[in-house]
């Protein structure tokens, strides 16, 4: 079972010029969250923060009752081990095959016999779909092939925590389809918590519970993907809808000029799109983690965009012989409709 992470007040400046300030979030114990933001916005120094690989100036990352930025480096290798990290390029050795990669981390961080980490390493090369490429190197397969072989490394010591560090980086439409598909049958699998930082925009409206947005040296928004994917607020919508309209720009942020000739000009931002079906587990099951479409929605008033959980009953089976479920689809539609 995954532990909640709370970071609260994180700050991180690099020579003077800070990254990001005053952070504050609760990654849910066992949840999917996705971080987002532009190019530069310090996704990845976010994750090397968790997992004390960067030091913050100032605030706290809270596991249970540990603190990791005042943790001496002895207990922080202790609580290193409760992440796995899938790093961009799978971060495999080139000179080892998969199997060695794999159980790399158990021969260094364990005692247990060469026996126990064959069965270990099967287990995990067999959840990625990799049983049969073991004797492969790094350099013999495709980048999807490497990402998952970099994922059954970051998953051998049962982490409780994993972080993506741009899953679907140098990946086809296809291929990350199946990486999303994996990341949603593993958290099923793993009940770990998982954080994706990700640019891919498909990936953060289907795959988690959870969508955090960094812009402009803060985190502009972080909550259930249903309260992201409804909101009204400028930059969250400029940013997962991908369009040109709003605050952000080619270097960032638009200068007051911009914005200016923009509400000037009287273009009209787009209708919100609908919210999409979230990923379910392909074995039809269903995620501790996961919540029924609509909820969030619901529980907080809120109208969602017309069209939303539309096609909920539909996409999945388990929902179709539900007609609770099915009865609160054609709520939202005809309130929206109204
Ligand atoms: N070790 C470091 N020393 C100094 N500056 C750094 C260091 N690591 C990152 N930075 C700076 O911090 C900022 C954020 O970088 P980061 O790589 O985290 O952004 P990102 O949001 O992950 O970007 P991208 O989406 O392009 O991968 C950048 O300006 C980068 O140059």
């Amino acid at each position: 079972m995954g532990v909640e992470v709370r970071v609260e007040g994180l700050t991180k400046s690099f020579g003077g010029h800070p990254v990001w300030a005053d952070v504050s979030l609760t990654l849910p114990a066992g949840e999917i969250s996705v971080l987002l933001g532009p190019s530069g916005t310090g996704k990845s120094v976010f994750l090397k923060t968790l997992i004390g690989l960067l030091r913050p100036d100032r605030g706290s990352i809270w596991i249970g009752d540990r603190d990791l930025p005042r943790l001496s480096e002895r207990d922080l290798y202790e609580v290193r081990r409760l992440f796995g990290v899938l790093f961009q390029d799978g971060a495999l050795f080139g000179s080892m095959n998969l199997y060695d990669n794999v159980a790399f981390p158990l021969r260094e961080h364990t005692r247990k016999s060469e026996s126990e980490v064959r069965a270990i390493v099967q287990e995990k090369l067999d959840m990625v779909g990799l049983t049969g490429a073991e004797d492969k190197l790094p350099g013999q397969i495709s980048g999807g092939m490497r990402k998952r072989a970099g994922l059954a490394r970051a998953l051998v010591l049962d982490p409780e925590i994993v972080l993506f560090d741009e899953p679907d980086s140098g990946l086809d439409p296809v291929r990350t389809a199946y990486i999303n598909q994996l990341i949603i049958d593993l958290n099923q699998q793993t009940d770990a918590t998982f954080l994706i930082v990700t640019h891919d925009i498909n990936t953060a409206r289907t795959v988690p519970d959870n969508i955090g947005l960094l812009y402009h040296k803060h985190l502009a928004m972080f909550g259930p993907r249903e309260m992201l994917l409804s909101s009204e607020e400028p930059v969250v919508r400029q940013f997962l809808n991908a369009l040109r309209q709003g605050p952000i720009g080619m270097a960032e942020e638009k200068d007051a000029d911009e914005l200016e000739a923009e509400a000037a000009s009287g273009v009209e931002l787009p209708p919100l799109p609908p919210i999409p079906p979230q990923l379910q587990p392909s074995d039809g099951g269903q995620r501790r983690a996961e919540r029924p479409a609509g909820e969030w929605c619901r529980d907080n008033g809120v109208t969602p965009p017309p069209g939303s959980f539309a096609g909920e009953a539909v996409a999945s089976g388990r929902h179709a012989a539900d007609t609770h479920d099915f009865g609160r689809g054609s709520v939202y539609r005809s309130e929206v409709g109204s």
